[in-house]
């Protein structure tokens, strides 16, 4: 090998030099050859990348099948359209895709490669390397910009990213979906009497105990202090009712250690109205929820009913 790093002529002396360094690549450099009959296989394989149990690289020399076997399950379908309009337009690939190999958790992958017409179909030459570190990384940090860190629950910023999905939903099919958001009781008080950090205590047990109450496809939110948010899809207003009052009646009477039925909350609904914006639904279920604390807190209002029924549950 050459003592520089750089290569001096592209003579035939370097070739074995050449080939000790594609090996040495952390990723794999790839020839993909797919032939007019759809039949794809890897003329060309080189790089560390290409020391992965499961796989024998000889074999996907005839045939690249063993390897998009090994795709995850969305991935295929999604891989092989990339693969056919970049056959088609001539414009190169560039995705991700997930590979699970035996023995190994899922790997991502990222992969580039140009195409090139040829008398035989259409050649690739392109790179893969393993980004899952990577992408641990990012969801890592995804999860974190969307958790509120006191109670582990969703924060506001992934609350509205959900709300705006949901809503674009039921304006499309116009499917139910109501919004609650609940507020504790005279917290300061708490607070004042118990401290700070048992105040946060109460937080974190509200938050568990309605969690367990909730269905897997509801999301709850901390909105922030002592404020809640809860997105029911698929939910009309009836069943979010029932829902508010089964929560309020659970956290009355659940212990929090801080003095029996000291801990009540107050609760608004609201349905979303189909064509109506994000703003005016929060805006519906905020008022329902302010009148739930002026007409004397530990209750549960909806915005859309009369007044008279807005009373708080039946005494039990
Ligand atoms: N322990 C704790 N307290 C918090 C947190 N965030 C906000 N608070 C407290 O929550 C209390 C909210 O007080 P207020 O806005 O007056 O409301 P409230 O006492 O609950 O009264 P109402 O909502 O009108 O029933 C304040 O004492 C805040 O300090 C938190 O993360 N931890």
């Amino acid at each position: 090998m050459p003592s520089n790093d750089v290569l001096p002529d592209r003579e035939l002396a370097d070739i074995p030099w050449l080939l000790e360094l594609t090996e040495q690549l952390p990723g794999v450099i790839f020839q993909l050859h797919r032939a007019p009959d759809g039949h794809l296989h890897f003329p060309y394989l080189a790089g560390r990348g290409t020391e992965l149990n499961g796989l024998d690289w000889h074999d996907l020399s005839q045939n690249a099948l063993p390897a998009l076997e090994r795709l995850a399950e969305p991935d295929y379908p999604r891989l092989m359209a990339v693969i056919e309009r970049s056959a088609r337009s001539g414009t190169p690939i560039a995705t991700t895709f997930r590979l699970r190999l035996p023995g190994k958790r899922m790997s991502w992958i990222a992969v580039r490669a140009q195409p090139r017409r040829v008398d035989s179909g259409t050649l690739w030459v392109g790179l893969m390397i393993d980004i899952s570190e990577q992408m641990l990384e990012e969801d890592r940090l995804r999860r974190l910009s969307d958790t509120d860190d006191l109670t582990g629950l969703a924060n506001r910023r992934k609350l509205i990213t959900r709300l705006d999905e949901e809503l674009s939903l039921s304006n499309r099919h116009g499917l139910p979906l109501s919004l609650m958001m609940l507020d504790l009781d005279h917290f300061k008080s708490i607070n004042d009497t118990w401290g700070h950090l048992q105040g946060d205590q109460v937080l974190r047990e509200l938050a568990s105990l309605s969690h367990g109450i909730l269905r897997e496809e509801d999301l709850m939110a901390r909105l922030g202090g002592e404020e809640f948010a809860v997105l029911l899809p698929l939910t009309p207003e009836s069943h979010c009712r029932q829902l508010a009052e089964r929560l309020r009646e659970r956290i009355a009477e659940h212990d929090f250690g801080v003095g029996h039925g000291q801990i009540t909350i107050s609760i608004g609904i609201a349905e979303h109205r189909v064509g109506d914006s994000r703003e005016i639904l929060m805006q519906r279920v905020d008022e329902s929820l302010y009148a739930a604390k002026d007409s004397g807190r530990n209750r549960v209002m909806a915005g859309v009913c009369p007044p008279e029924s807005h009373e708080g549950a039946p005494p039990r």
